[in-house]
This record gives structure tokens, C-alpha cells and sequence, in this order.
């Protein structure tokens, strides 16, 4: 099933040359940034002076009470969503990020440093770049205490998430943009601060989900102290207790590159675009974002997609048929319930993310004989039909929630209530990439105007007339 739906090809040999010329640079990140963010600022200003009344696409009633749903209506410049393609990052598709990204010194895949680096500068950085950037987030890592004790005080049993929403916006307390605007500046230095916030919190959030897992799984477990050589990632995987783990720290990264980012109109990005949009600071907006990353149609569907997969495991047994998949299928659908991990908001097509952690299982033998990873791939075999019959969602193959937890279950990380805090970590990268050129850029508060069923249904009855 899996080789019927290849990852988009990789991109036209030009794009790609383009994006390795882009490695020749010496420069730090907020180098680079100071280099780049004038061209982008000219460039958005000409547009909107030149271009403002240019109309991209109509408003019709279904979007309006349909979520909003295919309505262009944010600018967001890190990535794209194609529905039949799937993510693009800054124009590279995941094949290849999977080629120019640069990865560990022991590993293959991606780096969140360096998708980071892409995501905020559309430029591939090179590995010294890359490993600059990896120390300067281990060297910034460390929690102040008092968010520990907080931490620490909060019950075993609150869910993870809220653990970490409450955590991240416990951040705030340092946050050099809220307390450079108190001692006021000038819009043109907005960005700077907001910078400054955001790395600290990406380096942050490692010691931050890692404690969380500690405190609920593993109490009076001692927590390593951040290791300055290491990664992001390698650092989060030592924390967790898997630093061992060399396949699963490896997942890992390319898990938490690959959801980094999936354009902006997704909840938890949108989320921090509205909150940052009122210049509340990155710490704040990341925290909404959490919470809208926490709802069961969203992010949280990836701890659904393995409550569901096990439930199917305990009642059919070991011995799963696809028939008795296709029943249990049924059973969810006619109870009510949607299928977690299957559809999607924009894409048409299985998602390239989920293809890609899927052939990271294929790689590695002892994955591919796993029961959990091959329970997610039989279901995959037939879920898509069933959908289809059902006749109810306008997308009936998996998306990036249907198997990212399989491979952490695999490897005995296999408290599924923490899997979206995995997930929380990731995001950071697209949402605060944003926040750093909405505060570059100037854009304003977001503002979009609302109407009453009764004024809708009186422009209907307008036109008629
Ligand atoms: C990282 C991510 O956030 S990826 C998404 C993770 N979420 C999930 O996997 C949860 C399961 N999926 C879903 O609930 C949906 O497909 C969503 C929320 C992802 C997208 O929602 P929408 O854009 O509204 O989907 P769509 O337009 O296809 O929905 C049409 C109908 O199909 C239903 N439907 C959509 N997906 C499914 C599904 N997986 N199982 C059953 N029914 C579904 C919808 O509930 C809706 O029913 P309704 O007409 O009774 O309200
Ligand atoms: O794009 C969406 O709406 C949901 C999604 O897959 C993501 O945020 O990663």
C-alpha cells in the first residue's frame, strides 16, 4: 500500500541548486535575519501600496460558517500546503529537506535546528551553522527554578499538555520583548526582542517536556543536566530516559522536523499568529497555541490514533485480518466516532509526513516487524475504503497523527497521554518562525469581521432581490 503513494518528487534540480547556494555563509542566524528582513519588508510594502485592492479569491456563506475553510486570508511565508502534494518549506518538499538539511554527525535525518534555520530564513545553513545553533540552544536550555518548583508542584494526573501550556506561559516571566516594550520602543525593534524570546523558548522547551515526563511517568527518576555538545533532540532524548536509543532518538528529530510547520491557517499556528497579533509575547501566544494543539481533531489525535489502535489490539487479539479491521472500522463510524488520524482540513491525499515516518519504519528491521507499526500499516490498508463508503469526509487517507506514535510505542515510550507534548515541541518552530516576521513585517492585530445568521441571511435575500 505504502509504495502506491510516493512522497512528492523531490524538486527541480535548479531549486534545489538555488537552495544549496545558499550555503555559503559564515553568518549567525540573527545575522542573517538583519541581512534578510529589509529586501522582505520593501518587498511586502510595494505590494500592499501597489497592489492592496488586487482581489485574490470571494468570500462565500460556506466559509464563513464552514470554519473558514479554503478562505485565503493569512499571509504566512515559512511554508505551503498543497492538498494533493502535501507540506512545502519554504518551496523544499520533505524528500528534500531530507537531502540538503543537515543532520547529526552520527545520524541521517533531519535536524530541527536546521529546519528551524529554514523555516525562519528560507536558506539551507550549513552543518557549522547548524551546530552553532544547537549549542547556543543547549547553552540557553536550562528552566529557571521557579518554573521547576512550579512544575513540580502540579498534580501527577493533570494532563500533559495543560503541563505544558501552563509551563510555557510561566516563561513569560523573562520575556525580553514584554519588558523592552514596557520600557518602550520602536516598532522597527519589535522583531529583535521577539527573536530573542523565541530562541530561548525553543531551547527551553526540551528541559520543560522532558521534566513533565519525569514528574507523571517516572517520579524520583534524576533528570540529566543539558549536555552543550549535543543536539536539541539528543538533548530531549537524555532527558526523557532513551539517550541510548540511537534509533529512537533519530526518530525523534525527524519527527519533530517534520512537524515543525504546516502553514498558518492550522489551530495551533493560527493560534499564536491572533494571540501574537496583540503583541502579547512569544511565551503567551506559544501557550494558546498549545492548548489548540491539545484538542482531539488536532494535534491530541496522535495520542487518540494509539488509545484506538490498542483498543482494536485487545479486542481482535494478535492475529488481526483486514476484515477485522474493516469491522472495527465500521463499529467506530456507526458509533459516532471519527477515525483518529484519517482526514484533513486541506489535504486530498495520504499526508508526505505521515509517508515519511512510515518509511523510516521500513528502514529500520526491527520497526518493520514491530506489531504496533504493522497494526498501523494493515489499518491503513483498508481504512481509506472504508472512508470512501462512508461517504462523509472529503479525505479518506491518513495524516502525520495516524502513525506518529507507533514508532515511540515501539520503543517503550508508551504513555500515549505525553504524545502531543512531542508534538508541542515541534510546532514551536513554524509558530515562533512566524512571530518573528509578523513582528518584522509590521502586521497588525487581527481583526476579521463577524456576522449574525439573521445578517447573512438578509445579504442572501439582498442579492435575490
Ligand atoms: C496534525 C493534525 O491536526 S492532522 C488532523 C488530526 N485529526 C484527526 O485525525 C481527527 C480525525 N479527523 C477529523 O476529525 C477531520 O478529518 C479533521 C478535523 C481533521 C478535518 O475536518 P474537516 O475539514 O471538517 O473534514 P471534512 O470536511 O472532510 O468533514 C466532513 C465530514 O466528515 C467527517 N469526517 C472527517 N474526517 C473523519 C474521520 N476521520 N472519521 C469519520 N468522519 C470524519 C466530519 O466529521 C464531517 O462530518 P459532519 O458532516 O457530520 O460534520
Ligand atoms: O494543517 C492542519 O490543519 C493540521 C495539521 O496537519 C497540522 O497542523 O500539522
Amino acid at each position: 500500500m505504502l509504495s502506491r503513494f510516493a512522497l512528492p518528487a523531490r524538486s527541480s534540480g535548479a531549486r534545489l541548486l538555488g537552495a544549496q547556494r545558499r550555503l555559503a555563509s559564515t553568518k549567525s542566524l540573527r545575522e542573517t535575519l538583519e541581512d534578510i528582513i529589509p529586501a522582505k519588508q520593501e518587498q511586502l510594502k510595494k505590494l500592499k501600496t501597489e497592489h492592496g485592492q488586487t482581489v485574490v479569491g470571494d468570500i462565500k456563506i460556506e466559509n464563513i460558517v464552514g470554519g473558514m475553510r479554503g478562505l485565503k486570508a493569512m499571509l504566512w511565508d515559512a511554508s505551503v500546503l498543497d492538498p494533493i502534494e502535501g507540506i512545502r518549506f519554504h518551496e523544499l518538499s520533505i524528500p528534500d529537506c531530507q537531502k540538503v538539511l543537515p543532520a547529526a554527525p552520527d545520524g541521517k535525518e533531519i535536524l530541527p535546528e536546521s529546519m528551524l534555520w529554514l523555516l525562519l530564513t528560507g536558506q539551507v545553513p550549513t552543518p557549522e551553522q547548524t551546530c552553532q545553533l544547537s549549542r547556543e540552544l543547549a547553552e540557553k536550555g536550562d528552566l529557571p527554578k521557579f518554573v521547576e518548583k512550579l512544575i513540580d508542584e502540579l498534580p501527577q494526573s493533570l494532563h500533559p499538555m495543560t503541563q505544558l501550556g501552563i509551563g510555557v506561559a510561566a516563561l513569560n516571566h523573562d520575556s525580553a520583548f514584554q519588558s523592552a516594550y514596557e520600557g518602550g520602543i520602536k516598532k522597527t525593534e519589535y522583531w529583535t526582542h521577539t527573536l530573542e524570546d523565541c530562541i530561548n523558548l525553543i531551547a527551553r522547551l526540551p528541559a520543560l517536556a522532558a521534566r513533565i515526563y519525569r514528574n507523571v511517568y517516572k517520579p524520583g527518576n534524576d533528570l540529566p543536566a543539558i549536555n552543550k555538545d549535543l543536539d536539541l533532540v539528543g538533548n530531549y532524548s537524555n532527558m526523557l530516559g532513551y539517550g541510548n536509543n540511537k534509533n529512537l532518538t533519530e526518530y525523534l528529530r525527524l519527527y519533530i522536523a517534520l512537524h515543525g510547520d504546516h502553514e498558518g491557517g492550522n489551530a495551533s499556528a493560527h493560534t499564536a499568529h491572533l494571540v501574537g497579533s496583540t503583541l502579547s509575547d512569544p511565551y503567551l501566544s506559544y501557550s494558546a497555541a498549545l492548548f489548540a494543539l491539545a484538542g482531539p481533531l488536532h494535534g491530541l489525535a496522535n495520542q487518540e490514533v494509539l488509545r484506538w489502535q490498542l483498543a482494536m489490539q485487545k479486542e481482535l487479539g494478535d492475529k488481526i485480518s483486514h476484515d477485522d479491521i474493516r469491522d472495527y472500522l465500521w463499529k467506530t463510524l456507526k458509533s459516532g466516532q471519527v477515525v483518529p488520524g484519517y482526514g484533513h482540513g486541506v489535504l486530498r491525499n495520504p499526508d508526505p509526513r505521515f509517508i515519511a515516518l512510515q518509511e523510516f519504519c521500513q528502514a529500520h528491521p526491527d520497526l518493520k516487524e514491530s506489531s504496533i507499526v504493522q497494526l498501523v500499516n494493515k489499518t491503513f490498508e483498508v481504512a481509506p475504503d472504508v472512508l470512501k463508503e462512508h461517504g462523509k469526509t472529503k479525505n479518506p487517507y491518513p495524516n502525520v497523527d495516524a502513525t506518529s506514535g507507533c514508532v515511540l510505542y515501539h520503543y517503550g515510550l508508551t504513555e500515549f497521554k505525553y504524545y502531543t507534548v512531542i508534538f508541542g515541541v515541534s510546532r514551536a518552530l513554524g509558530a515562533l518562525t512566524q512571530l518573528v516576521w509578523a513582528r518584522a513585517l509590521g502586521l497588525p492585530i487581527e481583526r476579521p469581521k463577524s456576522f449574525s445568521i439573521d445578517a447573512l441571511q438578509k445579504m442572501v435575500q439582498d442579492q435575490k432581490n
